[in-house]
């Protein structure tokens, strides 16, 4: 269940109520006081703002409560999480001020000019004299928003928002959300290459399967400057580093596991291809319909290359029916579609990974019981598995080595590079991944990127600290 804090304005009427009252129905319905503000203070009543953490199942219960106090007037409730998103959550800042007309005609006219023709005359310069060098378009058309589905491209903005905002406080790049008004394959690809000159690489966001396996290929083939689906790859990536440190917590290999993915989009497809090439042997794609099965025929393209892969089962049934004697679940598909019950029929020593946002394939405190090795996709669980441990370091490095592409060895190396922030002696059933608090995690990536990248010929500068 997740928490939240909210800021109830009440006004007291002290001839019928005192505060203690109102301590105790807070309590009683389930919350818990934080702190409280007198705003302003009389001899009959007095308002006060009084902050309140409780699940956000029992806010409504808690506030109901309140109204119902005699001399009381609830005048208003504010939620901590709207107010953080008050006017937006990030900015466009100079980098320096502008104090004097010497120092405007060198940033604009007629200083600039000079710049620009110095980019016109050889356009590699932008990487040195524009925003272009530590610039990431985070890019969605809003169709895939977390596991909420198709909301549109503004109904999309505050999750764009929130990966430019841990782009730039985890990794230092400047990454700006662009929520697109077309679902068009052709009309995406088409307005992504007409914004790409300022940017230093792309950053795919929230756009469904199946049309976001040929926009990213499309792209990467005619772009010049990274491009990365960051619910495929960013996701993929940061499952394999948690599984591999699972794997180890529960003594399994992952050659012999058998392996169930449930919800077969973006990050689904993305998962099932790097497990199979991390080792797997025995994987279970499900979707809607049921597994998808070795030998069956599926028009999703992606789909009918899993059906030609000789690791994929050919016994065709439910969820509810393949999850027997499974050792990992893998779930980026919708939320609550688990229960207990089903998860008790996989396999002893069982991790589950229940990955759909906000809401996770099976509520914690069910899993709990019945699992080794949990995590979710949120912030408010232990073990996060979210492929914000993965995007900004896989940017930084890119960035940092103007790698042309993200290739599967970068990739591979950054799973690997987040895998070993956890150290053997610290690794156990709620610590297989580290935080992304963890400083280590976007230097490790960063590193791994861009050795990777120098190896594999596709970086076109060397930073300093690698020569
Ligand atoms: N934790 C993370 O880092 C992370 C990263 C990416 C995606 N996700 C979550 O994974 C989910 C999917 O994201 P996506 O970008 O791949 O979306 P998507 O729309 O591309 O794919 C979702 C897939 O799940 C399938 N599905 C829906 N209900 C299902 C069910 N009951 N059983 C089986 N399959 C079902 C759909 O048919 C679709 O193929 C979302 O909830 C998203 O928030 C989490
Ligand atoms: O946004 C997240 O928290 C992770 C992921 O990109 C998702 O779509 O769920
Ligand atoms: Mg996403």
């Amino acid at each position: 269940m997740a928490y939240n804090s909210i800021i109830v304005r009440l006004e007291m009427n002290h001839e019928l109520v005192n505060f203690g009252e109102v301590a105790s129905t807070v309590s009683k319905a389930g919350g818990d006081i934080r702190s409280i503000d007198v705003i302003r203070s009389g001899q009959h009543n007095s308002v006060r703002d009084i902050t309140i953490h409780a699940a956000d199942d029992k806010e409504r219960e808690i506030t109901e409560a309140l109204r119902s106090l005699p001399g009381i007037v609830v005048v208003n409730v504010s939620d901590q999480t709207f107010l953080a998103h008050l006017g937006g959550k990030i900015e466009v800042a100079p980098r320096q001020p502008i104090k004097n007309r010497d120092d405007l005609s060198k940033v604009y006219t007629p200083g600039v000019a000079r710049v620009s023709t110095a980019i016109h005359e050889n356009p590699d310069k932008a990487y040195s004299l524009t925003i272009k060098r530590n610039t990431v378009a985070v890019v969605t058309d809003g169709t895939a928003v977390l596991g909420l589905g198709d909301i549109g491209p503004k109904a999309a903005a505050p999750v764009m928002e929130g990966k430019a905002m841990l782009f730039k406080q985890l990794a230092g790049v400047d990454a700006f959300p662009i929520c697109l008004d077309t679902k068009d394959t052709e009309e995406i690809i088409r307005t992504i290459k007409a914004i790409s000159p300022i940017f230093g690489g792309i950053n795919l966001e929230d756009i469904s399967s199946p049309r976001c396996f040929e926009i990213e290929r499309r792209l990467d083939e005619e772009l010049d400057i990274p491009v990365f689906h960051d619910d495929q790859h960013g996701t993929a990536i940061v499952v394999v580093a948690g599984l591999l440190n699972a794997l180890k917590v529960v003594g399994k290999r992952i050659e012999h596991v058998r392996v169930i993915v449930n919800g077969i989009g973006a990050a689904g497809v993305s998962i099932c291809k790097m497990l199979l090439a991390a080792g797997v042997t025995r994987l279970v794609p499900v979707d809607r319909e049921g597994a998808i099965v070795r030998g069956g025929q599926y028009d999703h393209p992606m789909w009918a290359w899993l059906a030609e892969q000789p690791q994929v089962e050919a016994v065709q049934g439910t969820l509810q029916e393949v999850i027997d004697g499974a050792d990992v679940f893998i779930g980026v598909s919708r939320g609550n579609i688990l229960s207990a019950d089903d998860v008790s029929r996989m396999a002893e020593n069982r991790i589950v990974f229940a990955m759909a946002n906000p809401t996770p394939e099976i509520e914690p405190e069910e899993a709990l019981k019945v699992v080794r090795v949990f995590a979710t996709g949120r912030s408010d669980y232990p073990n996060q598995i979210n492929n914000v441990l993965v995007f900004p370091g896989m940017f930084r490095g890119a960035l940092d080595c103007r790698a042309k592409t993200i290739n599967e060895p970068m990739k591979l190396a950054a799973a690997r590079a987040i895998a070993a922030v956890v150290k053997a002696e610290e690794r156990h059933e709620q610590y297989i991944i580290p935080s992304i608090f963890n400083d280590q995690v976007v230097p490790n990536v960063r590193r791994a990127v861009i050795e990777a990248a120098i190896l594999t010929g596709v970086a076109r500068r060397i930073p300093p600290d690698f020569r």
